[in-house]
């Protein structure tokens, strides 16, 4: 398996970890059988063995088409319908994507948000280049991507006429219902499906994140096949031979111990977007009830330069995992410099992947020393496969570590709190008693 999972020092309790190990059994089962609490959204577990082929293929077709019609392609969604495909495109291939050298579309993610400034400034991006939309939007009532689609689409019916419009929008949505694919029905757009047992954070590996992805020139059978050695690797009950059943477990006991908030940290810019995907994982799965270990990244060694001194010093309430990759994405060399004036000739010569694991290393002893538990969760290199096999670790642990919290860790109805209110204080028809409250307030 390409992913190794430690925990550092004395952090390790394997007393407590093997106490736990029953309730782990039942809530694997509960997992797998489809017993558990929202078991009607557990379609994510085996889905790297049975995605739809067809559309697998039908999503390379449309991805060759883009890529030969569109200099960009505008992606439009939020949440799980926008982290895990930017994630994807930001380790895989780079933060910079949009502006290395390459022989794909640009890609550029709207809907994300309700900045007028930022909209603006992606228009003025696109300005007059061939482009094609992703809308992706499982409800197909969100109102960021909504608005966000209603600009864009008129903006290529207004630059191709409608036919052609028509045909360079691709949404991707529910199946059956929704507000998009009624759109879709009557517009004939190419519509991929998001399955009706798959909640919007885990949906990466549908449609959701592939399209981009191919796009990008990404090989997403690699990552289907990541993402199936990990279902492999992790399908066994028993805590000792499931090394992602022990990151949940262990999770767990710091939650118990007081440990409520989880940082993972990272030492790539490839993977700080990893770190926003892996957010709203948690987060939305396992924050309810009053419970929950509340999800933070960072993103070293950059941030040990800002929350360094909190996390060596400050309240001892966290707990950190850092993903390393043991490959560096492309090498560097430190050269020698003849003056030395900055006394690094001790480094000359040597990779910057060799400083970062010092860095690394350093940083886990201090922070262990300063009373911050540590776990690492570890990979070869930050490729397709790599990406898939990761995003299933964390599936899966959430999984496991949501049904540990005995909360429901596939809904999350906390979020209509404020859709509500906005609505309401936007004057929305229907809501007119809750304006009426919300102004009084
Ligand atoms: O795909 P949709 O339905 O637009 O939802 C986007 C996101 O909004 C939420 O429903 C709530 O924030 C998320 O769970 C989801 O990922």
């Amino acid at each position: 398996m390409g992913i190794k999972f430690t925990v550092q020092g004395e952090a390790v309790q394997k007393q407590e970890l093997s106490a736990l190990s029953g309730e782990v059994v039942r809530c694997h089962e509960a997992l797998h059988n489809k017993t558990g609490k929202g078991n009607d959204f557990v379609g994510w577990v085996d889905l790297p063995q049975n995605y739809d082929k067809v559309e697998f293929e039908r999503i390379k077709k449309a991805a060759a088409k883009i890529k030969q019609d569109s200099s960009v392609l505008v992606v439009i969604g939020i949440g799980g319908s926008y982290l895990g495909t930017r994630t994807a495109l930001d380790f895989i291939k780079s933060p910079y994507y949009n502006e290395l050298k390459k022989d794909t579309p640009d890609i550029y993610f709207v809907g994300n948000n309700i900045s007028s400034a930022y909209l603006n400034d992606i228009l003025q991006i696109l300005g007059d280049r061939d482009f094609s939309i992703n809308v992706i939007s499982k409800s197909g009532t969100t109102t960021e991507p909504a608005i966000a689609f209603r600009i864009f689409k008129q903006l290529l019916e207004k630059k191709y006429g409608k036919g052609e419009a028509a045909k360079r929008i691709y949404a991707t949505t529910d199946g059956a219902k929704g507000a998009l694919k009624e759109m879709c029905n009557q517009e004939g757009y190419e519509t991929f499906v998001i399955p009706d047992d798959v909640g919007g954070r885990f949906t990466v590996l549908t449609a959701v994140g592939l399209l981009s992805m191919a796009v990008a020139g990404v090989d997403i059978d690699a990552v289907m096949a990541g993402a199936r050695a990990s279902m492999e690797a992790y399908a066994k009950a028993d805590i000792w031979q499931n090394e992602c059943y022990q990151y949940a477990a262990m999770r767990y006991l710091f939650y118990k111990q007081g440990k409520t908030i989880e940082i993972l940290a990272n030492y790539e810019p490839h993977m700080t977007s990893f770190g926003e995907w892996f957010k709203q994982l948690f987060a939305e799965s396992e924050g309810k009830d009053g419970k929950g270990v509340f999800p933070v990244s960072a993103n070293f060694s950059t941030d040990l330069h800002s929350i360094g001194q909190f996390i060596q010093e400050g309240g001892r309430y966290f707990f950190e995992t850092v993903l390393w990759s043991k490959e560096p994405k492309t090498p560097a060399i430190l050269p020698f410099d003849e003056a030395d004036g900055d006394g690094l000739n001790f480094l000359a010569g040597k990779e910057l992947q060799f400083v970062n694991s010092k860095a690394f290393a350093g940083t886990m002893l201090a922070h262990m020393d300063g009373g911050v538990p540590n776990m690492v969760v570890e990979i070869e290199r930050m490729d397709a496969w790599h990406f898939g096999a990761l995003v299933y670790f964390f599936e899966k642990a959430v999984g496991i570590s949501g049904y540990l919290l005995d909360v429901n860790p596939f809904d999350q109805p906390g979020v209509e709190a404020y859709k509500k209110n906005m609505f309401a204080l936007l004057g929305k028809p229907g809501y007119e008693e809750l304006t009426a409250k919300l102004e009084a307030r």
